[in-house]
This record gives C-alpha cells, structure tokens and sequence, in this order.
C-alpha cells in the first residue's frame, strides 16, 4: 500500500463530506469561466457591436458568479479543513494506543523527541495535504484540461502553441520531486534530532545546572539547529534551482499569446474579442505551472511524515497485549525455573543466567547484589516486560506467557526504581491503578506507606497538584506515594525495587512492619542495597553478573560465612574476619 492509499483508510469516513466538497468545488471552479467569456462578449458585442443594453446583464452575470463563487469556495474550503481535522484526529488516536501497546523495548529504542515529532510534527504535515494541498491539486488539474478545453474551441492554434510548453514544466516538476524527496526525509530527520536534543534538556534541567553545563548545552543545540537550518536551505536551493524555470515558462505563455495570438488577429484568424477571453483564460493555465513546484515540497513533506508515522503504527511489540477476558486474581506462587535472559540487541550479554528459585504465595523475597546484576531485569520478567531468552517463569503454577498480559498486571504491583508520578492530584496519583477509591481506602494506603503525615501536612492535602514527574517532593515522600500507588492496587504480587532507598532506615522497619500487618498476603519482592531491608525476608537471593550465587534465609545465608557474610559485615562496619554476633 503506497502513502496515498493508506492516508485514504482515514479519509474515506468523511466520505459525504467529501462529495459535497467536491461538488461545491466544481460549481465554484466552473463558475471561475465565467467572467472571462462574459468580458469577451463585453468586448465583441458591446464594444465593438455597440449592443450598449447588454452591459448591465453582462455585469450583473460577473457579480453573480463572482459572489456564488465566493461562497462556495469558502464552503469547500471548510469541509476539507473538517476531513483534514478529521484524520488528524484519528490519526493521533491510532498512534497513541499504539503508544500505551508498545513495550519497554520500543521505548529503550526511540527517543520521546522522536516520538512528539511523530505525534504533533508529522500528524500536521498530514493534515496539511489532506485539509490543502488535496484540493489544490485538484484545482490544478481541473484549471488545467478546462483551460485547454475552452482554449481549443477558440483557437486550436494558439492553444496548440501554449500547451507545447508543457513537457518541459512536467519535466521540471519531476527533477524537482526526485532532488527534494531525499531532502525532506533528512529535514524529518534533523527536526526529530532538535526535539529530542530540547526534550533531554528540559528533562536534565537538574543535572545541567547542578554540572554547570548550560554553556555546552546551548552549544550542542546550536549544533542541531544549524544542522536544521542548513537542511531547511538545501531544501530551499533544490525549490531555487527549479522555481525560476518554472515560473519563466509559466511566463513564457503570456509573450506566447500576445505574439502568436496578435499574428493570429493581424492574419484575421482569430477576433480580438477571442484574444481578450484567452487572456482572461491564460492564467489558468500558468497557475498549475507555477504552483506544481510548491505543491512538491508539500507533498514530499507529507509523504517524509507518512513514513515515520507508518514506521511506528508498524511497530510490533515483542510481548503481545492481550485485554483480560476475565478478572483473574492470582495467588501469588511465582517460580524460575532455569531462566536465562539477554536483550535482544546485546545477544553475547548474558543479562540473567539460569535462575531457579520457588515464591509461595504470601512469601517475601529479598533480592541483594552489586548494581547492575541484574536484580531489576529480574524482577522485570514476572510482570512479562521482558520474556526469558530460555527457561521458564510460572505464577500459580501456569507459564507466564499464557496468561494475557493485562490480566497478569492487573495482579502485580511495582514500585520502580526511577519513580514517576503524573502531575495531578496526591490522590490521583496513589488510585492510578484503580480509579475511583475512596478517600479512606487512599489514606489507609497511605498510611501504610508511611506518607500519610506528610501528605496531610501539604497545603491542600490529598487534593495537592504535584508539578511534572513529582516536582516538588522529596525523593523519599515520592518514593512513598509511590509505594502506596503500588498498594492501592491491592495486588497478588508485589515488586518493590529500591523503593525505601531514599528513606531513613527508622521510616523503613515502620513501613516494612505495616506492610507485614496488611491482611491479604502479598508474594513481595524487595530489591535492596541494605540487608537491613531483606533480613526478615522468607528467602534471599544474593546476586552477582547475572547468576543467584547464594540462596537462602538470612541466618542460613550468614552461616555459609560467603558473600552476603562478607557485604553484611562491611554494612555493619566491622571488620572482615570479626565475629558477628547475633545477627537478628
Ligand atoms: N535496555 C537495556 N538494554 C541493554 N542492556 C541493558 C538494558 N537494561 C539493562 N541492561 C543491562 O543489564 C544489566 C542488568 O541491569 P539491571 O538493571 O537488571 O541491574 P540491577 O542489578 O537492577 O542494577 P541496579 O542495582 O544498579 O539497579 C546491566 O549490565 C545493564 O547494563
């Protein structure tokens, strides 16, 4: 399916509008004949045959077709603009639940500068050529024929004379095409760049001030500006290369007619009269020649935009979303059975290599090791972000990826390590999950998350609107609200990934101690740097490049006198080779 076939899916639901504007178009193009003829009967009949009472109709004819004109071109006009809007509109619908259905890998891949580009840049180009260019193609066309249609019933002659320049505006409009095509494409291309460059920047504001970097980031942007300055120009030196031929040919038709046409006159081949009407019909046919070169550029723009917009509705995720048939709640029985894992772009990276561990229902997992370990990737396969390269993952006894994707999430709950919240409401942001609880159910959660006080003592309590990705809080009270986000949910399975980091070890044993007194058992993962965060835990998995090295409870792990040993005596502060003590 070509670009222009595929746009079509999405206008031909304005197929009525269309019709009508269509056929608004036609009266309106048709009735641009008029005055020319009517100014030629002017010049023959009242001039020249001295028919004086034919003037009044004459001009009132021109007033009127001038005036339905008008109307019905502005009628026209808006019908495209609404299929125009139309399709953007649908358009952007399409790509946006694309955008909820792609995974963590198209995301690891694409830029969010690229991604707004696709979004706002390209979905405009589109409308531009159906709400605009479409119907001034159009226009080109039909000016085209019609004018060489009445043209030759005037004179085939100096018809024949004009249309020989033709071949060489077709063969203009042509080269230029080819030159700009790849053009535009590198212009999407270098606009994508500049966006994401501006996007990192607001995002890294923080980072760039705190490193004093403003004076190399204004240069790295003048570097993507210039280079989508430069781009902008190679496009407005191919449209120099070919505008001015265009344009003189379209001129050319003028000298032709006043020479050839005045010979003609002089031979008494032609009246005068019919050399005024064809030179009330010549700029019909200049304007599509003057006007093919811009429409190029139009339309090679559309077409740039049609690619990358396609390119992303293409987009495949590697995990298939299925919609929960049904609501399944799941007891929470997670097992690994031989699990290896590497991302798809880095196969010699062994991420995760044979992991076997069993979670009964209610249990909790401590996860400890080095950073980049691969705790979090780990823990990113229950909740199918990613699927194993080899082995399996069950829950409740069932491989994972026989359970639809949204039906298997409705059960788990994650607090990432990269918290974000939406800047909306406290309360909003803690029953994201599940929309529509109640205020005491918030604050219960809240509560248990050790956020409540905090929460309470904020201008407008629940009701307090944080600022993008939770400006505004603490890395700690983020965390917090973060955590009773993830418990609102009330879920089977719940993932806390260096969720209490950023809180003292005091706010951590309260929150660990009323997470314990939740009624319904949670299997819970904890991903932590401090064993203080996992010693109670049912099972620990100590973890180091990829593999679990060592495996078991806290005493049973301190026993072995092996790793966690070793990263427990050095938090503790003692000295290596130092009795530990009671270790509880
Ligand atoms: N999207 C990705 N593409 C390629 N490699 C990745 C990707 N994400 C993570 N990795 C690599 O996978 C390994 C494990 O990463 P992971 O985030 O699971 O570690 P971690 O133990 O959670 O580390 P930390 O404690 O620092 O959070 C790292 O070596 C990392 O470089």
């Amino acid at each position: 399916m070509n670009n222009f076939q595929w746009i079509w899916q999405y206008v031909k639901v304005n197929r009525r509008k269309l019709i009508i504007a269509t056929f608004l178009f036609l009266i309106s193009t048709a009735l641009i004949l008029v005055n020319p003829y009517i100014m030629g009967q002017i010049v023959d009949q009242v001039i020249d045959g001295n028919k004086d009472s034919l003037l009044v109709p004459f001009l009132l004819v021109m007033i009127g077709a001038t005036l339905v004109r008008t109307i019905t071109r502005y009628l026209y006009q808006i019908l495209f603009e609404q299929t125009g809007q139309n399709t953007l509109f649908d358009l952007r619908q399409d790509m946006y639940k694309k955008l909820q259905e792609l995974d963590f890998d198209f995301f690891n891949h694409t830029r969010v500068g690229d991604i707004m580009t696709r979004m706002t840049g390209d979905t405009d180009a589109i409308r531009h050529f159906v709400s605009w260019v479409s119907y001034q193609v159009l226009e080109c066309i039909f000016y085209f024929v019609v004018s060489i249609v009445i043209m030759g019933t005037i004179n085939w002659k100096l018809t024949l004379a004009l249309v020989a320049v033709t071949p060489v505006i077709y063969f203009l409009t042509q080269a230029m095409a080819r030159a700009q095509h790849p053009v535009f494409f590198q212009i999407r291309q270098s606009f994508s760049r500049l966006n994401s460059m501006v996007e990192e920047n607001i995002s890294g504001n923080r980072v760039v001030k705190a490193f004093v970097r403003e004076d190399f980031e204004i240069e790295k942007f003048n570097e993507h500006n210039e280079d989508y300055k430069k781009r902008n120009m190679d496009a407005a030196n191919v449209s120099k290369r070919f505008l001015p031929w265009q344009d003189g040919v379209a001129n050319s038709l003028s000298v032709i007619a006043l020479v050839f046409g005045g010979y003609l006159v002089i031979k008494g081949e032609m009246t005068l009269g019919d050399l005024v009407v064809f030179n009330g019909y010549l700029w019909m046919l200049n304007q599509p020649m003057r006007m093919s070169g811009w429409l190029i550029n139009d339309v090679e723009r559309f077409l740039a935009s049609c690619v990358k917009i396609r390119q992303m509705l293409a987009a495949k995720p590697k995990i298939e979303v299925r919609n929960a048939k049904n609501q399944v709640r799941v007891q929470g029985k997670v097992e690994f059975d031989h699990v290896s894992f590497h991302f798809a772009d880095d196969p010699e990276h062994h991420v995760l290599t044979d992991i076997n561990f069993t979670a009964q229902p209610g249990e909790t997992v401590g996860i400890i090791g080095e950073t980049g370990s691969g705790k979090t990737t780990l823990v990113n396969l229950i909740g199918r972000f990613y699927d194993p390269t080899s082995g399996t993952v069950a829950i409740d006894d069932r491989n994972a990826k026989d359970y639809p994707i949204r039906e298997l999430r409705d059960n788990i709950s994650m607090v990432m390590q990269d918290v974000f919240l939406f800047s909306n409401t406290i309360a909003d942001n803690i029953s994201f999950g599940r929309p529509h609880l109640d205020e005491q159910y918030v604050q219960s959660v809240a509560r248990i998350a050790d956020a409540d006080n905090f929460i309470a003592k904020m201008p407008e309590g629940y009701e307090t609107v944080v600022g993008e990705r939770g400006v505004g809080l603490s890395g700690g009270q983020k965390q917090r609200i973060s955590l009773a986000r993830a418990l609102a949910k009330d879920p089977s399975i719940l993932i806390l990934d260096d969720t209490t980091s950023a809180v003292d070890m005091e706010t951590e044993t309260k929150i660990q101690q009323e997470l314990g007194k939740m009624t319904t058992k949670k299997t819970t993962f904890i991903i932590a740097n401090r064993i203080s965060s996992v010693r109670d835990a049912d099972q620990i998995l100590l973890m180091e490049k990829g593999r679990v090295v060592e495996h078991g409870t806290h005493d049973e792990l301190m026993a072995l006198h092996g790793k966690y040993y070793e990263v427990f005596q050095k938090q503790l502060g003692l000295e290596k080779g130092e009795q530990v003590g009671n270790t509880k």
